[in-house]
C-alpha cells in the first residue's frame, strides 16, 4: 500500500519558487530602478568605483531583490567581460544590527570568519579598512535595512569618504547600497549622511494590481505543474488583495503559496478562489496574533482585562470598565498605572490592529457618547498569546473579574 506521501503534490512543479528566499532573474517591472542601480554600478566598469546609492520604499517592493539581480550582473560583467574590474561584493543584512560598530564587526566576520572583541568603534572601523586594503579594487557593501542603526550612522559617511579621507588605499574603492523601509529614518539623517550617501537615491513606490497580477504570473508559471492548476480568478484575486493592503510582492506571493498549500494538502487537484481567501483570513490571523505577542506591557494588560471580560460574557464593555480590571491586574503584577486617557488611547490602538473592535455609542442627552470595546479574535487566540507572557503569570484571566464584581 502507497504511504500517505504518495503522490502528495498534484499541483506543484517546482514549489520553492514561491518561497520567501527564492530570487527572480528578472524583474520587468522594475526596469527604471534597475536602470539607476545600472548607472550608479558603470563608473567601477570604467576603474572609478561605483557610486554610492540609496534604495527606498516600503517593504517587498523588490528593493533587495533588485540591488541581487543588478549585483549579480555587474558580477558576471567582472568574471566574464572585464579586464579592469576587480569585484568584491557583500551582501549584509542589518535586521539585527542597531550600531555602527555592530554593522563593522559583522562586515568583517563576514570577509574573515572573526569576530572582533574589545575594540572601539573606532579601531573596528580600522580593522575594517585594513580588511578592505587587502582585498583591493572595488568593494560594494549592500547594507539592507540600514535604518535598524538609527542615528549611530557613522558607517553612512565613512565609507563614502574613505578613500578621500586616506582610510584606504589608493587602489581601494568601497561604497555602499544602503537599502531601508522607513523613509522617516532616511529624511532625519543627518546632513553629513545625506551628503555622502546621496549620489543617487531610487525610490520604489508600490505595486499595483496589475504589476502584482503579471509577478504572480511568473511565478506561477514555474511553480505549478501546469496552467490549468490556478482557477481564473486566482491571480486577480491574490493581487487585488496585496494592493488593496500594501502593494506588496512579497504579500501576494505569500497568498498565491499559502492557498497552494491549502488546496495541497486538502488533496485538491485546483487552487480556487475560496483558498485564496481562507489564505488571506488565515494570513491575517497570523498578522494579528504576532501583533498581540509584539505589545508593550500595557498594550498586554489592556488586552488581558478586555480578555477577562470577553470570558465571562460582559463585552463589549465601556473603557471605564475595562480601565477598573485593568488597574487590579497593573497593581497585582507591580506595574506603572495608566491614567484612563492613556487606556483610551491603547484600546484605541488595539482597534486599530484589528485586536479589538470599538463601537460607537450615543445615549443621547442621557448618556452622552462612549466608546465599547469587545476582542476582534476568537478569546482563545487571546488567551494563548497572553497565558504565554512570563510577565503575565500572576493574572488569571478568570478569576481577575468575579474579584472586580
Ligand atoms: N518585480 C518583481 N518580480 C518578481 N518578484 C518580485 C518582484 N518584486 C519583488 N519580488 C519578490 O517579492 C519578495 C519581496 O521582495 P524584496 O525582498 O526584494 O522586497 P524589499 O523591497 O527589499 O522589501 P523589504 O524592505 O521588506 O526587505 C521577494 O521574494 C522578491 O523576489
Amino acid at each position: 500500500m502507497p504511504s500517505k506521501y504518495a503522490g502528495q503534490s498534484t499541483i506543484f512543479d517546482d514549489e520553492e519558487v514561491l518561497s520567501e528566499d527564492w530570487t527572480p532573474d528578472d524583474l520587468p517591472e522594475r526596469d527604471d530602478e534597475i536602470n539607476q542601480l545600472e548607472s550608479a554600478f558603470a563608473p567601477a566598469t570604467r576603474g572609478a568605483g561605483a557610486d554610492n546609492v540609496f534604495l527606498y520604499g516600503k517593504a517587498g517592493q523588490g528593493k533587495t531583490a533588485a540591488a541581487q539581480v543588478e549585483l549579480s550582473e555587474l558580477e558576471y560583467h567582472a568574471e566574464n567581460e572585464s579586464d579592469i574590474l576587480d569585484l568584491t561584493t557583500l551582501f549584509v543584512s542589518c535586521e539585527d544590527l542597531t550600531t555602527s560598530f555592530q554593522v563593522v564587526n559583522q562586515i568583517v566576520y563576514q570577509l574573515t570568519g572573526e569576530r572582533m572583541n574589545g575594540l572601539s568603534t573606532s579601531e573596528a572601523f580600522d580593522r575594517m579598512f585594513e580588511e578592505f586594503n587587502k582585498i583591493g579594487g572595488t568593494i560594494i557593501l549592500v547594507l539592507d535595512e540600514i535604518d535598524n542603526i538609527g542615528t549611530d550612522d557613522k558607517i553612512l559617511y565613512s565609507i563614502p569618504r574613505a578613500r578621500s579621507k586616506g582610510y584606504v588605499n589608493e587602489d581601494v574603492y568601497p561604497s555602499i547600497v544602503g537599502i531601508s523601509n522607513n523613509l522617516k529614518w532616511r529624511d532625519n539623517l543627518s546632513p553629513k549622511v545625506k551628503d555622502s550617501l546621496y549620489d543617487e537615491s531610487v525610490h520604489f513606490v508600490p505595486y499595483d494590481a496589475k504589476q502584482l497580477g503579471e509577478i504572480l504570473e511568473r511565478r506561477a508559471e514555474k511553480a505549478f505543474i501546469d496552467e490549468d492548476v490556478l482557477g481564473n480568478d486566482v491571480i486577480p484575486i491574490a493581487s487585488a488583495f496585496a494592493a488593496q493592503d500594501k502593494g506588496s510582492a512579497r504579500q501576494a506571493i505569500g497568498y498565491l503559496r499559502k492557498a497552494a498549500k491549502l488546496a495541497s494538502s486538502k488533496g485538491d487537484e485546483t487552487v480556487t478562489e475560496s483558498h485564496v481567501r481562507e489564505a488571506e483570513a488565515l494570513i491575517e490571523k497570523e498578522r494579528v496574533e504576532e501583533g498581540m505577542r509584539g505589545l508593550t506591557t500595557q498594550g498586554h494588560l489592556a488586552l488581558a482585562a478586555t480578555t477577562a471580560l470577553e470570558l465571562s460574557n460582559d463585552t463589549p464593555a465601556r473603557t471605564k470598565i475595562i480601565y477598573g480590571i485593568y488597574k487590579t491586574m497593573a497593581k497585582k503584577i507591580d506595574v506603572n498605572i495608566l491614567a484612563m486617557r492613556r487606556m483610551r488611547d491603547q484600546l484605541h490602538d488595539l482597534d486599530m490592529q484589528g485586536i479589538m473592535i470599538r463601537s460607537e455609542f450615543n445615549d443621547g442627552s442621557q448618556g452622552g457618547h462612549y466608546y465599547k470595546y469587545e476582542l476582534g479574535i476568537e478569546t482563545e487566540a487571546a488567551v494563548s498569546v497572553l497565558s504565554n507572557i512570563s510577565r503575565l503569570d500572576e493574572i488569571d484571566l478568570n478569576s481577575i473579574e468575579s474579584a472586580h464584581r
